[in-house]
């Protein structure tokens, strides 16, 4: 097992950030921690890069204990938090040797592990790092995470704040560096990107209400989905939300996501239902779960 958390909790004075947190991730695994803001997802990698100690229970990670064999833990792993992980007034060039020399090695000694990134943001080795755009300093901070060849990369919020662009060649990068055997833990709070991991846990204020592979989370979702469209989207949810029959709504885009408390549901009912309350082009039709749809259903 490459990383591996048995009971884990972690209190700041009365908030409870983490509770009972167990899961396992396998060698070459990329792995998602899938929350919202405060679910506990950057204590659970305090806790792992041996930057904080639980409260209870206890973890390892690449074989070594979290509390007893920190030293090792921090030759062995990579961390790119969420925030302020580079020196602004250092180069681009300078953040890496800087990085490079701290865990006695040369930007030359693992350079074919960062090529293909650093190779994006070499036209601008010379500028300094607060300079750059959020998806350069994105690239700079990945490889800076890297650069000691580590057997496992904490990544926290790596596409927060980012171009959509930048985002999707992100996790292209991530697809790469999996093939090179590095086992990932990567947390995010986009649903899109929970679907690009092998397994994701999804967290929720400090607790895990689900670990599997995207597929099978999506798969368990047990009701049916249907994208409900009307001339006015605010007025569509108010309305729907009056209906006595409902399950859930939630906005997904151009539609709603609906789900009826009925097994027979008919689309008549609710499009008559939704005629008398004045709305047009009325839209009604199965869809697939997703992500968020079972998220949503397990926070319930
Ligand atoms: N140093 C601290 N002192 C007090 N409370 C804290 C501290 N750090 C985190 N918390 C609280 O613990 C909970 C979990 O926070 P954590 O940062 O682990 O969540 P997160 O999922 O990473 O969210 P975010 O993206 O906002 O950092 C939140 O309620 C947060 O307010």
């Amino acid at each position: 097992m490459s990383i591996s958390l048995s009971h884990i909790s972690k209190s700041y004075k009365k908030v409870k950030a983490v509770q009972d947190i167990s899961f396992n991730v396998n060698p070459g695994e990329l792995f998602g921690l899938i929350g919202s803001d405060g679910a506990g997802k950057t204590t659970i990698f305090r806790i792992l890069t041996t930057l904080l100690i639980p409260d209870e229970g206890t973890a390892t990670v690449a074989g070594f204990d979290v509390v007893k064999d920190y030293k090792a833990i921090r030759k062995s792993v990579g961390y790119m938090p969420g925030r302020f992980s580079l020196y602004q007034d250092l180069t681009v060039e300078e953040n890496l040797t800087f990085f490079a020399t701290i865990f006695g090695t040369t930007i030359e000694e693992n350079y074919d592990l960062i090529e293909d990134i650093y190779v994006q943001i070499e036209p601008f080795k010379n500028r300094r790092a607060g300079k750059l755009s959020g998806g350069m300093k994105q690239k700079l901070a990945l490889c800076c995470a890297l650069i000691h060849k580590p057997k496992v990369l904490f990544l926290d919020e790596p596409t927060t704040g980012v171009d959509p662009v930048s985002r999707k060649e992100f996790w292209e990068m991530l697809k790469r560096l999996q093939k090179k055997e590095i086992t990932i833990l990567v947390s995010t709070p986009y649903m899109d990107e929970a679907a690009l991991c092998d397994r994701i846990a999804l967290i929720q204020d400090g607790k895990i209400l689900e670990i599997d592979t995207p597929e099978a989370i999506v798969n368990k979702f047990p009701k049916t989905i249907y994208n409900v469209g009307a001339n006015n989207m605010y007025k569509l949810i108010q309305t729907l939300q009056g209906y006595e029959h409902l399950y859930s709504v939630f906005p997904f885009g151009e539609f709603v996501h609906y789900t009826d408390k009925r097994d027979s549901f008919e689309n008549a009912d609710l499009k008559s239902y939704l005629e008398k309350a004045g709305l047009t082009d009325i839209h009604i039709e199965p869809t697939l779960a997703n992500i968020e749809d079972a998220f949503m259903e397990l926070a319930r």
